[in-house]
């Protein structure tokens, strides 16, 4: 079961792609993703291990090549604009292993400013103070989440149009963390921003993300704004009559199914009023509406498949 949003209204989104399909071998990492994410939302691309969301980076980044259909970043064809989609987004890739690894940090960071017309070395090193990072050490050196607080960084202090950020706070420390999500907030403040980004970790973008998309196996199950995902996704706890059965409009709508005998629990996807006109037509009781935080709204699709 999939949903998803339509075409933003006027103009083109900040990134789009068309059945994308890629495959390992005999591993299909996506299979025909069309992702739409408009212009300025800050974008959770949310699923469980081996979902694909570190591939559909890659492809966006024309890091991977797609072995069907495309990709279109700030309106340009991935696969045949590759340096310059790349020279507009700031991407923290999901390994901490930035290059250069014999440069040192404050070198690495003159050297990205060359590279980009629009690099900030005030903000850059505003960046690097709040995220704690050292100039001196060499990035080979450095331990996983300081490696990160380099590539953010790297990924921020140009301001570009567009920030791609798988797991951007993987490996960081709890009081660093929060300090990246306060940072990334101000950043959203001061410049128009599109961001992208995956988590294993949705309940710490709530104040940030208002756009989300769960893949599952390398399909996009759902894709929607969050005011409509948590407006539309709502926990029932119901009392049903003996040998009840649920007719199969319910069916199609449920994600998630727990509890025995005659009091169920159901996640369910539709509008309220409707659900529970449903519900109790078919001799069901209503007794509690439950809304769904962020994180629980999406994870709801996640267990879809294992429910049914
Ligand atoms: N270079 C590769 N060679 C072979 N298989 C790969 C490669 N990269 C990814 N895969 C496979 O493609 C699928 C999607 O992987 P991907 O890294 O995109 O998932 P993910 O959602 O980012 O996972 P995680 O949350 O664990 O980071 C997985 O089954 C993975 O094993």
């Amino acid at each position: 079961m999939s949903r998803t949003i339509p075409e933003p209204e006027g103009g083109a989104p900040a990134v789009a792609t068309h059945g994308l399909t890629k495959r390992y071998g005999r591993e299909t990492a996506l299979a025909g993703v069309d992702l739409r994410v408009p212009e300025g939302a800050v974008y959770a691309l949310v699923g469980a291990n081996g979902a694909g969301k570190s591939t559909t980076f890659k492809v966006l980044m024309n890091l991977e090549r797609p072995d069907a259909g495309r990709a279109e970043v700030l309106g340009l064809d991935t696969a045949s604009h590759g340096p310059r989609v790349r020279a507009q987004v700031g991407y923290v890739p999901e390994q901490h292993t930035p290059a250069y690894g014999w440069m040192t940090c404050g070198r690495l960071l003159r050297h990205a400013a060359a590279y980009y017309p629009a690099w900030e070395p005030a903000y850059a090193e505003r960046l690097g103070q709040a995220l704690g990072l050292e100039p001196h050490r060499k990035v080979s050196a450095l331990s996983k989440g300081q490696a990160r607080r380099l590539q953010l960084v790297l990924a921020l202090a140009h301001r570009p149009a567009l920030l791609l950020l798988d797991e951007p706070t993987d490996g960081l420390d709890p009081v660093v963390r929060n300090r990246t999500l306060a940072l990334l907030a101000e950043h959203l403040a001061d410049s128009p921003t599109t961001i992208v980004v995956s988590t294993h970790h949705l309940h710490e973008l709530e104040s940030l993300a208002d756009h989300v998309g769960v893949l599952s196996a390398g399909r996009l199950v759902a894709q929607l704004p969050r005011h409509e995902l948590q407006r539309t996704v709502r926990r029932y706890r119901v009392e049903v009559p003996e040998r009840w059965a649920a007719p199969p409009e319910l069916q199609a709508g449920a994600l998630r199914r727990t509890g025995t005998g005659r009091e169920l629990q159901w996640t369910l996807v539709g509008e309220e009023r409707e659900v529970v006109e449903r519900l109790s037509g078919t001799g069901a009781r209503v007794r509690e509406v439950t809304a769904l935080g962020l994180e629980d709204a999406a994870l709801a699709f996640l267990s879809e498949e294992v429910s049914r």
